[in-house]
């Protein structure tokens, strides 16, 4: 089957290895048409050669790979990079020095007659909102400037399908909220679909219609950013979207008892043992003379205050909790609190090496 009847990209079933070594394993993903969809994931978890995997930078070990409906990899097909029609941003945007803005968006063009290709340079260029700088040189540009040219190159010549590998971790904190914020703009109101590689979980939630989460080489889960925050599929996912707390439980009578509460254990088996992972976000306190809990420290962090806690509940092992509150609550060291857990940033999974 060479065609499958849908726009977007398909990666279907793909594996691919370096030198015997497996780095991307089974892989299935799409990405409909103007959706944007982030891999997200640690260091070599295979986030990349996904990407050039779907750029035809990278032909499969198995699985197959369709652009637009199109087998563009797998079966014996493989078209390459530069006849796929897509789009790339990297962290090392790198403009063309010796052409000017103007020159560096017009190059991709050169299937265009002259007139059209200035027409379309330019009007990409308004998009980025750089049409003022039409005659500037790259190296007059600032950093985040100079991202918003790259785009406006990539999707001058309107690619089928936009690729984004760390494009922002360039750039300072400050401008990178601001380029970020701007590049999701313009990529939907272009409406091509995107594919972005990042390995941070806030810029994936912000700019995603959908995350797909991996590690070693395979999707862990699929979804929307709200999703994967309030039903993580496991351990992993759940400890991917920022700092988590767990506490070791073991099940009883259908949920777990810890030292700051009962949680409901769905699916786990009983006296099977269990990891209750806890956010930071969803521990509230209040002070209380005959509160389980003493703060430990607390930082005050501007929006947020991080509060570590010590535990004690009658009869079990004392344990250690960080709490995240808004910055205008920054209790005092030594305070005795009273704890109570939001269930919806609760998640009980059984414990390491422990179906369930
Ligand atoms: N050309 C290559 N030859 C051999 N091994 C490679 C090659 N490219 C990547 N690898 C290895 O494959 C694994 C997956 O790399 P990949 O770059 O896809 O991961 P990643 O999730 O994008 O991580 P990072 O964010 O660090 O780039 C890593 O162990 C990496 O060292």
């Amino acid at each position: 089957m060479n065609t499958m009847g849908t726009d977007g990209l398909i990666i279907d079933a793909v594996s691919h290895d370096y030198g015997g070594k497996d780095v991307v394993r089974e892989v299935s993903l799409r990405v409909g048409p103007g959706e944007l969809v982030c891999l997200l994931g640690p260091s070599g978890c295979g986030k990349t050669t996904t990407l050039r995997i779907a750029a035809g930078l990278e032909a499969p070990r198995k699985g197959r790979v369709f652009l637009d409906g199109r087998l563009v990899s797998g079966d014996g097909t493989h078209v390459p990079p530069e006849h796929r029609h897509v789009g790339f941003l990297f962290q090392d945007y790198a403009l063309f020095p010796h052409l000017d803005v103007l020159g560096n968006v017009e190059f991709g063009l050169d299937r265009l007659a002259r007139p059209a290709r200035r027409e379309r340079a330019l009007a990409v260029l308004e998009q980025v909102g750089m049409t003022a700088y039409a005659g500037a040189w790259p190296h007059q540009l600032s950093g985040g400037q100079q991202q918003r040219v790259a785009l406006a190159r990539a999707l001058a010549p309107h690619p089928r399908l936009m690729l984004l590998d760390e494009p922002f971790s360039g750039l300072d904190k400050r401008l990178r909220d601001q380029v970020r914020d701007e590049t999701l703009h313009v990529l939907k109101t272009s409406g091509v679909s995107t594919l972005m590689v990042t390995h941070d979980p806030e810029e994936a939630m912000f700019m995603a219609d959908r995350i797909a989460v991996m590690r070693a080489g395979r999707v862990v889960q699929m979804g929307e950013p709200a999703e994967l925050y309030s039903r993580p599929a496991d351990a992993f996912v759940a400890s991917t979207f920022g700092e988590i707390n767990m506490l070791a439980a073991r099940v009883a009578g259908g949920a777990v008892e810890t030292a700051v509460g009962r949680f409901a254990a769905p699916g786990l088996a009983e006296s099977q043992a269990a990891g209750v992972l806890i956010r930071p976000e969803g521990v509230s306190l209040t002070p209380a003379a005959d509160g389980e809990a003493v703060v430990l420290v607390s930082h005050h962090l501007g929006r947020s205050s991080l509060v570590h806690l010590r535990v004690e509940k009658d009869g079990m092992a004392p344990q250690h909790l960080h709490a995240r509150l808004p910055g205008t609550l920054c209790p005092a060291e030594g305070a005795r609190v009273r704890l109570a857990v939001d269930p919806a940033q609760a998640f009980v999974f059984p414990a390491n090496g422990e179906g369930g």
